[in-house]
């Protein structure tokens, strides 16, 4: 289905951006564009490419004529541009509305008008049952993307939505080994705290399956095992030979959850278990609230959330077996200074 054609990826000099270019390289598309309105991280890119498919742009989605220069003649788009951290979004919450969700409107607006056959948007599990400004932006995103797709006939979006992917730029893993090496203690928010696990080549496959298998508005789940902050800490204290390294407790962040939900109990209700995803079908139900009311769903009643308390618990061992399948972790392991992944 890429033979020839060509993928923009917005958001492209990202962890995700870098993951997904790297994936589509093996591929036959024709051409991949990446924007975003980092200059000097295009720059680092095309010297570390140095592949003549990819080509380069300088916009911002907040700026519907910088997407549509860039959206023009194109075939895909893997739409990663996002304000992606929650303490940022919570003292600016409205920098996360004109990026988020403004600029996922002006994506999908260009998008359509130039004819784009699929657009997959990435989305988080700070979404569902949103608290902090960053997740109940991407919550907009994710309504923004439905309603786009209702009236959009020729151009199919749909989201992926993921759980934290490990060790990526600023994450906690990165942290907690830079403590570990420093000799400093590892900053503990909340020792019982949990997380989803995924690896960016796990959420890199849903994105590629999204693109085959996706229909209009739909939202495309990771399955994912969960671990709590004090297992991810002994687990990476364990595997650089310092079982010992003290622990400090710091309490909750800005704008945190306990654990995180992939999907609200509504949406497990009307998912499609496919082994690996769940495939959340659009609330295709029109505005007519009487008919609406008269069809209510039972089954809501009795479901609950898939959250991190509720997923597969994975104990010491495990996550590190997880842990020491990123090449980043395999480095820090050898020994040897590396960066995050990207
Ligand atoms: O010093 C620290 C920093 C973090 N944590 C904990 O580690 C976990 C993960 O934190 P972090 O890696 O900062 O990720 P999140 O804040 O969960 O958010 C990440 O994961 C999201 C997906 O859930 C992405 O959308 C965000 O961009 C990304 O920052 C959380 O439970 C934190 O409380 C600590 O215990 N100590």
């Amino acid at each position: 289905m890429f033979t020839g054609k060509t993928l923009l990826i917005t958001g492209g000099t990202g962890s995700f951006g870098n993951a997904v270019l790297r994936r589509f390289l093996e591929s036959d598309l024709a051409e991949i564009r990446i924007f975003s309105r980092d200059e000097k991280k295009q720059d680092d890119m095309r010297k570390k490419y140095n592949n003549s498919k990819i080509k380069f742009y300088i916009g911002d989605v907040r700026d519907y004529q910088s997407v549509l220069n860039a959206v023009r003649g194109v075939n895909f788009i893997y739409h990663a541009a996002a304000l992606k951290q929650v303490p940022s979004c919570e003292f600016y919450p409205l920098e996360a509305v004109k990026t988020n969700v403004l600029g996922t409107e002006n994506t999908l607006e260009a998008a359509i008008n130039c004819g784009v056959e699929r657009v997959i948007c990435l989305s988080t599990d700070k979404a569902v049952y949103p608290i902090n400004a960053m997740g109940i932006s991407k919550a907009m995103m994710e309504k923004v993307i439905i309603a786009k797709s209702r009236s959009s006939n020729s151009t199919a979006i749909c989201a992926t939505r993921y759980g934290n992917v490990m060790a990526s730029r600023g994450s906690v893993i990165p942290l907690f080994t830079n403590q570990i090496r420093a000799g400093q203690p590892i900053t503990i928010t909340d020792a019982a705290m949990t997380r989803f696990m995924m690896t960016l080549d796990d959420a890199v496959d849903l994105v590629l399956y999204a693109f085959q298998h996706g229909n209009p508005g739909e939202i495309f789940v990771q399955k994912a095992p969960a671990a709590t902050i004090e297992t991810l800490a002994r687990a990476l204290t364990g595997l650089l030979g310092a079982p010992d390294h003290p622990i400090r407790t710091i309490g909750t962040r800005h704008g945190e959850k306990l654990f995180e939900a992939l999907l609200s109990r509504e949406e497990r209700v009307a998912a499609q278990d496919l082994g690996n995803y769940y495939r959340v079908p659009p609330d295709l139900r029109d505005l007519n609230y009487g008919k609406f009311f008269e069809q209510g769903e039972i089954e809501i009643s009795e479901a609950k959330d898939y959250n991190s308390h509720n997923t597969t618990r994975l104990d010491v061992k495990e996550m590190q077996a997880l842990l020491m399948k990123l090449r980043f972790v395999q480095a820090i392991v050898r020994g040897e200074n590396v960066e995050p992944e990207e």
